[in-house]
């Protein structure tokens, strides 16, 4: 009988599809994700990781899973999962793309619109009894229509924003490294620094890389219009932070909304905290009821495939291992 680990609580009737299939199913109840000790512990018999952004899976929690299949990741970016360690044991790595795209982008373009008609801010002075008598020039907000929208990685969220963009009467620029053939409107730009100097909004929607480590740091910021807001809802370490405070506090960008920090939780007393003009979310893009239990089942199925010995629908390493997967020998 296979046995799988999921490392947070999961959706009752993802529990139950897990248990029908006779694995044996460990879910970490714990309103605390297991420490990397714990889980390194709780891997030593297991065929199947159901994973969770919580966990780092590296190379030494590889090791103490001598029968580890496949990781099933509960999300679409897999950077907590060291797929080079995973490539060279012939283990699946597999994640949850597309179905959490709207959401995502629903959610991003929430933030946008956010920061640019101040319902960050102002509600808050309303509450402290700091709303005076109707002023012309007060409170004054940014439009969103006819700006332009600088989209940094045209995936498949980056994709939703553009159509989202566009139902709001924006110009959207996007940057990937390559063209797309469908862009959704949207016109594309043949570097990040273009993008940046053009854009009134830039959301981020690449994935967090060796190469997109701190892609937004001080030389970025002065690029950028001082009356721009970035929206971060991919990864914290795409942006220095240190940079972003400093570019926010001294008026070289005028606002950033992020859905995801680091660290993850954020501590109560970091300074991005006390600014009027940063906007922080608990890293929950994706987090609808509905979408989540769909991100649920597509990661039991994933995991379920790759304990059974089958390829799971959504591998990501699929080419690179396929002459030394565990779920083939
Ligand atoms: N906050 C949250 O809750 C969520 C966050 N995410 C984050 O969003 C990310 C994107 O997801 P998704 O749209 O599904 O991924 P996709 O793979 O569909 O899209 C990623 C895009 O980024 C581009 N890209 C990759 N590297 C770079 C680079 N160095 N510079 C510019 N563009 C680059 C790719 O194009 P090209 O290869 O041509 O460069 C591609 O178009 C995930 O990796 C995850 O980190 C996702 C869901 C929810
Ligand atoms: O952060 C969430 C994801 O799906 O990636």
């Amino acid at each position: 009988m296979p046995k799988i680990l999921v490392t947070r609580r999961t959706f009752p009737e993802a529990a139950e599809v897990l248990r029908a299939s006779g694995a044996e199913v460990v879910i970490w109840e714990d309103a605390d994700a297991p420490s990397h000790e714990d889980l390194i512990a709780a891997v030593a018999d297991i065929d199947g990781l159901y994973a969770h952004i919580t966990n780092q899976v590296n190379a030494e929690v590889m090791d103490a899973a001598p029968n580890l299949k496949v990781i099933a990741e509960f999300g679409v970016g897999y950077d907590n999962i060291e797929i080079a360690a995973a490539n060279e044991r012939g283990i699946a790595v597999c994640n949850t793309p597309g179905i959490l795209s709207e959401s995502t982008a629903d959610e991003a373009f929430a933030l946008l619109a956010s920061m640019a008609r101040r319902t960050n801010d102002l509600p808050a002075m309303v509450k402290r009894g700091e709303w005076g008598d109707f002023d012309p020039l007060g409170y004054l907000a940014t439009d969103i229509h006819h700006k332009t929208l600088g989209i940094v990685g045209m995936g498949s969220i980056g994709s939703e924003m553009a159509k989202r963009a566009a139902g709001f009467n924006m110009n959207v620029l996007y940057y990937n490294r390559n063209r797309r053939d469908e862009e959704f409107g949207a016109t594309y730009v043949d570097s990040l620094e273009k993008i940046l100097e053009r854009s009134d909004y830039v959301s981020l929607h690449n994935p967090l890389t060796p190469e997109t480590t701190n892609m937004m740091s001080t030389d970025q910021f002065k690029l950028m219009k001082k009356s721009a807001i970035l929206i971060n809802t991919t990864r914290g370490p795409v942006v220095d932070q240190d940079a972003l405070y400093e570019a926010l506090v001294s008026g070289d960008i005028a606002g950033a909304a992020l859905d995801v920090t680091v660290p993850e939780p954020i501590p109560a007393d970091h300074p991005l905290l006390t600014l009027d003009n940063c906007l922080i979310m608990p890293h929950v893009a994706s987090a609808t009821g509905d979408t989540r239990m769909k991100m649920a089942m597509m990661s039991v199925e994933n995991v379920l495939a790759g304990v059974a010995g089958d390829w799971p629908p959504y591998c990501v390493n699929q080419t690179e291992i396929a002459g030394n997967a565990r779920i083939k020998s």
